[in-house]
């Protein structure tokens, strides 16, 4: 082999161990949740030393260097900024939270805390461990952990539709802030609409409270709605299976709401949503 094409697959390579290790980002993120760094860091005022912080989460002095590791990683990650006064070598950097970090405090309500913690999770997780024997499988249905979907799941373990609930609300917080101030024109001349899919209604009730002309139904499984009551007079709750049938609006409203049943089971789906246009 030629030097030229050594270098070429040195580069290739490097790109296939940045694949197989994909998972430490992850997994760095979801240990500096678990250590509160983002709230400890962010709460701190001023850049903080790797000495600051393992005294704030009293980490012992001989696991202090580990620390310093794990942040170094996070920041190049994009979550704090490094900084060195001249003549510091790197154990002396400092740390200050940057936009990103902001989504790991629990404490501000667009957080991606549970979203994190629910992708790390077994439920998620598990089933692509056995993709490829699933996929030799005749059968049509989805890839699931310990045989049953993830909204199965949910149904049965409260700790997992916490997850998910908790997850695509705070997501829901920070894209109805948008959706309300930037696409008021798509919602004109609406009397109603249906967020299928819509959870415990995040979403609809800034549509609700932004357009009080717009009635918004929240229409999910009754796992999810059946216990909730509207907050506003233009909302309401709907049970259902959307693959059944969807309540009548003059428009439908989707975010995150598809799962891989969608490509086997939504002829009902696409037949209800042609008769409402
Ligand atoms: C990923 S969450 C998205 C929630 C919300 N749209 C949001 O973006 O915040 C998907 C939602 O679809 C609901 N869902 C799943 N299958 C459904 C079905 N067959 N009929 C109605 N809702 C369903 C789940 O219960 C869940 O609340």
């Amino acid at each position: 082999m030629d030097s030229d094409t050594a270098v070429q697959l040195l580069k290739a390579q490097q790109q296939v161990w940045d694949h197989s290790f994909a998972y430490v980002k992850t997994m760095a993120v979801q240990f500096a949740i678990e250590l509160d760094i983002p709230s400890v860091v962010q709460s701190h005022g001023k850049p903080i030393t790797i000495g600051e912080l393992a005294a704030a989460l009293k980490i012992a002095p001989a696991r202090a260097p580990f620390l310093g590791r794990l942040m170094r990683m996070l920041a190049h990650l994009g979550y704090f900024v490094e900084n060195f006064k001249d003549g510091d070598d790197e154990t002396a950097a400092s740390y200050s939270p940057t936009e990103m970090c902001g989504f790991l405090v629990n404490d501000n309500p667009f957080n991606t805390v549970s979203w994190l913690l629910l992708a790390n999770d077994p439920v998620l997780v598990d089933p692509w461990r056995s993709l490829s024997a699933w996929i030799r499988q005749p059968t049509t249905g989805g890839a699931a952990h310990n045989g049953k979907k993830l909204y199965e799941v949910c149904g049965e373990d409260p700790r997992v539709g916490k997850l998910l609930g908790e997850g695509t609300g705070r997501d829901s917080w920070l894209f109805s802030k948008a959706l309300v101030a930037k696409c008021g024109s798509h919602f004109q001349g609406l009397k109603s609409i249906v967020d299928v899919g819509g959870n415990t209604g995040t979403t609809s009730k800034a549509v609700a409270e932004a357009f009080p002309e717009i009635h918004c139904t929240v229409f999910d499984l009754a796992q999810v709605v059946s216990a909730l009551e509207p907050t506003q007079p233009n909302l309401s709750y709907v049970a259902g299976d959307m693959f059944q049938k969807i309540p009548p609006a003059d428009a439908v409203f989707l975010k995150v709401s598809f799962s891989e049943s969608y490509h086997t089971q939504s002829s009902h789906f696409r037949e209800d949503c042609e008769m409402l246009n």
